[in-house]
């Protein structure tokens, strides 16, 4: 892990401690059923997973293994057919509102300036304005958007966008930032310049962060930990700790022998899931 400062000091997160030191997500034996008219699809099968604060954890796996599935259901949007997930110690039942969400697209209000888009979170959520001013600020300057705050999607390139869609996911402090395949529709260079900051912006603010990404190179140049799912009905099938201490730059951290060995791995496991995909 980086030196920096705790996650609970950390200015990025953290509308309160985790329960006693618990871990910040915890999710034990969930299933997921999806039930239509004519099918059941069995999308989650006994998922074990506690995230501890300030982990950055990347999950892969197959298409339609239930990674999408599985960060919806941390957030409170699908329930569970069994099992339990707690954020902070409270049991998740309903959508929460100490979670961030990236998506793929970044989905901004076109009529709306980059930084009435990020403003548009404290709205919905009815936070004071003038210290979601002062927040959306800071991220804006973080993510290194100052200049176009003004500017609006459509003169955004396809990276600044999804900058904005972090700033707006981050206003209101979440514990947990969710990112569901947040760089996929990216050109490769930029995809790896918002892997650097990503990086940054987690030492800067001690974020708990959970990625689901088809990338294993960003799997592993952003994680503190790893988690790989076999083909539907989605389960863990490996777990890895990505043991690359202090400041991670991007070509270094790609030439050593531990990034090797577990992307490795996980390009192996991925391969010889595929055949079932
Ligand atoms: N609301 C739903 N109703 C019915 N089936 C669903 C629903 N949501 C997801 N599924 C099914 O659950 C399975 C897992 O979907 P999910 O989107 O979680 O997979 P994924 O691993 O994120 O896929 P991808 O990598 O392609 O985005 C798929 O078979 C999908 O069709």
């Amino acid at each position: 892990m980086p030196a920096r400062s705790t996650p609970a000091a950390a200015g990025g997160t953290g509308s309160g401690s985790p329960g006693a030191g618990g871990p910040m997500v915890d999710v034990r034996g969930v299933d997921v059923a999806f039930t239509t008219k004519s099918r059941t699809v069995h999308a989650l099968s006994g998922i074990d997973l506690a995230i501890e604060p300030g982990e950055f954890l990347s999950v892969a796996g197959p298409s339609g293994c239930g990674k999408s599935t599985l960060l919806r259901v941390i957030a409170g949007l699908t329930r569970p057919s069994a099992g339990e997930v707690a954020l902070r110690g409270t049991p998740v039942q309903g959508p929460r509102r100490d979670v961030g969400f990236v998506f793929q697209r970044a989905a901004l209000l076109d009529w709306r300036n980059a930084r009435d888009n990020i403003l548009f979170q404290a709205e919905m959520r009815g936070l004071p304005r003038a210290s979601a001013r002062r927040r959306a600020d800071e991220l804006i300057e973080m993510t290194g958007l100052s200049g176009f705050e003004k500017a609006m999607p459509y003169e955004l390139s396809g990276g600044m966008q999804q900058r904005v869609s972090l700033c707006r996911a981050l206003l209101h402090r979440p514990d947990v930032l969710l990112m569901d395949e947040p760089f996929g529709a990216l050109d490769a260079l930029t995809r790896e310049t918002m892997n650097v900051e990503l990086r940054r912006i987690w030492e800067e603010t001690g974020m708990t962060v959970v990625l689901v990404t088809h990338s294993v190179a960003e799997a592993v140049y952003l994680a503190s930990r790893a988690v790989v799912m076999g083909p539907r009905p989605g389960r863990i099938i490996e777990r890895f700790t990505v043991d690359i201490p202090g400041h991670r730059g991007y070509e270094s951290t790609l030439e050593r022998p531990e990034f090797h060995r577990i992307a490795g791995r996980i390009r192996e496991l991925l391969g010889s899931t595929a055949a079932s995909d």
